[in-house]
């Protein structure tokens, strides 16, 4: 068992690169499927999702050459197009191989994800899309089985923003017979990345990064090379751990536009936030100040970022509000936040945080992947040691996270029990 062992209350100050982004990497890494061609990726972040999609990958015998944050994919022999129970439980992000399976193969067997912590998170969408192109989904034991002929192009109207959705979709078009247009599309920027490595391929595709994207099917994809955007969740936790515990953080390998939200609420709260091309600094001194923050779909304040701020709200001067109107559990890091000195009530989507002037070092749990990061925050600001445990969530998506923190100045080492 492995536990983060900090000790709070020092100045972050130095200089920190984000990776590449998990939810740009998965996605990209599952359109290999859709072409028997190399696929060359760099800035594959080296974290335990990526891991386990290569090994879902490498069991469809899809293979997989990687060196550092290099990887060379060959989907060429697949002899599989079976995505069992035992990854997809532990990676939702699994249900991204369904789509390029069934355009590419004419038939998969997925196994549903099922919930997780932060909510029920069904795959309706993803499923409605692919019927709607012509393909045959029936669930079976816990598995979706897909069957089609070559997919045909159709207009798709999701009834909810889904990211993954708007992902598995493009996937499932690039491929089909004519023209797709897909309607309340999902505005992010890995949805853009994966489009952009698509077009690489030889796929035709326009309007990716607004809300209707137009996919033109061509009969098959070619070889292509790709670097994955950097990790925009990861460079706005580093923002918020300088917040939190005060200093002089540069982050570097970044893209500024991505984090508009992000940063007009740092500034909100009173830090000192200045942009460059590929760069963002965050000075911080004084305590944050009060702010409400809404979720809600790119370009909107992302919901990925919700537990970081409010690790920085529990010290602000005054009463903040943080609605999270995107995932119906998404506030389980409260709990722990106050066992770090935090005053956050909640009641419903909405938590009300009252704000303190410090928090005290306590033993806390994670219970997902940015309730660890939110966690970590607090215990960096907090007086005296922490122990956050469960660290299989944080490791699903942040790279070597304790090093980059320990370059910054932190106190923090992982321990193995
Ligand atoms: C691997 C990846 O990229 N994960 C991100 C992705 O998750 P993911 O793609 O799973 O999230 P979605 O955008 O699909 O979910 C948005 C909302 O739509 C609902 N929904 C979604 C699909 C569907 O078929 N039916 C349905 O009801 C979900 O339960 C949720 O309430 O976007 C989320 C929202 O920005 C982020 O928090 C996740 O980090
Ligand atoms: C919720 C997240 O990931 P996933 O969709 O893979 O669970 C996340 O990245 O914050």
């Amino acid at each position: 068992m492995e536990k983060l062992k900090i000790r709070g209350g020092r100045r972050l100050v130095g200089e920190v690169r984000a990776s590449g982004a998990k939810n740009a990497a998965l996605p990209i890494l599952a359109a290999s499927l859709l072409t028997a061609h190399d696929l060359v990726l760099h800035e594959v972040p080296d974290l335990a999702d990526v891991r386990t999609m290569l090994k879902l990958l490498e069991g469809m015998g899809v293979r997989v050459e990687r060196s550092g944050s290099d990887v060379r994919l060959n989907a060429g022999a697949v002899t599989s197009t079976v995505a069992p129970y035992e990854l997809v439980k532990t990676m939702r992000a699994s249900i991204l191989t369904l789509c390029p399976l069934a355009a590419r193969f004419g038939h998969a067997r997925v196994s549903l994800p099922g919930g997780c912590a932060i909510g029920a998170r069904p795959v309706d969408q993803h499923i409605k899309g692919l019927e709607a192109l012509g393909a045959e989904v029936e669930i079976d034991h816990g598995y979706l089985n897909v069957k089609c002929a070559r997919l045909k192009g159709t207009r798709i109207v999701t009834d909810m923003v889904t990211v993954t959705g708007t992902e598995n979709l493009m996937m499932a078009a690039v491929l089909a017979e004519g023209r797709t247009v897909i309607e309340n599309a999902a505005r992010e920027p890995e949805v853009t990345d994966l489009a952009n490595c698509l077009i690489a391929m030889g796929a035709k595709i326009s309007g990716a990064g607004t809300s209707t994207i137009t996919i033109d099917g061509v009969e098959a994809l070619g070889p292509a090379e790709h670097s994955v955007v950097p990790d925009r969740i990861e460079a706005g936790s580093f923002l918020c751990a300088a917040a939190a515990a005060k200093g002089d953080v540069l982050v570097t390998h970044c893209v500024p536009a991505d984090l508009e939200a992000v940063i007009a609420k740092l500034r909100e709260m009173g830090c000192s936030v200045e942009t460059g091309a590929d760069w963002i600094r965050l000075r911080m001194d004084s305590r944050p100040k009060a702010i409400r923050i809404r979720t809600q779909p790119h370009p909107g304040f992302p919901t990925d970022m919700q537990a970081q701020f409010m690790a920085v709200l529990a010290l602000a001067d005054g009463a903040s509000q943080v609605t999270e109107t995107i995932f119906e559990n998404r506030f389980m890091h409260v709990p722990e936040l106050n066992r770090l000195g935090a005053h956050i009530l909640t009641d419903g989507n909405n938590a009300n945080i009252e704000g303190v002037e410090s928090l005290s070092g306590a033993d806390v749990m994670a219970t997902d992947l940015r309730a660890s990061a939110s966690l970590v925050i607090a215990a960096l600001a907090a007086s005296g040691e922490s122990t956050v445990d469960r660290l299989y969530h944080l490791d699903r998506g942040y790279e070597r996270m304790e090093e980059k923190l320990r370059a910054l100045g932190a106190d923090i080492e992982r321990i193995r029990l």
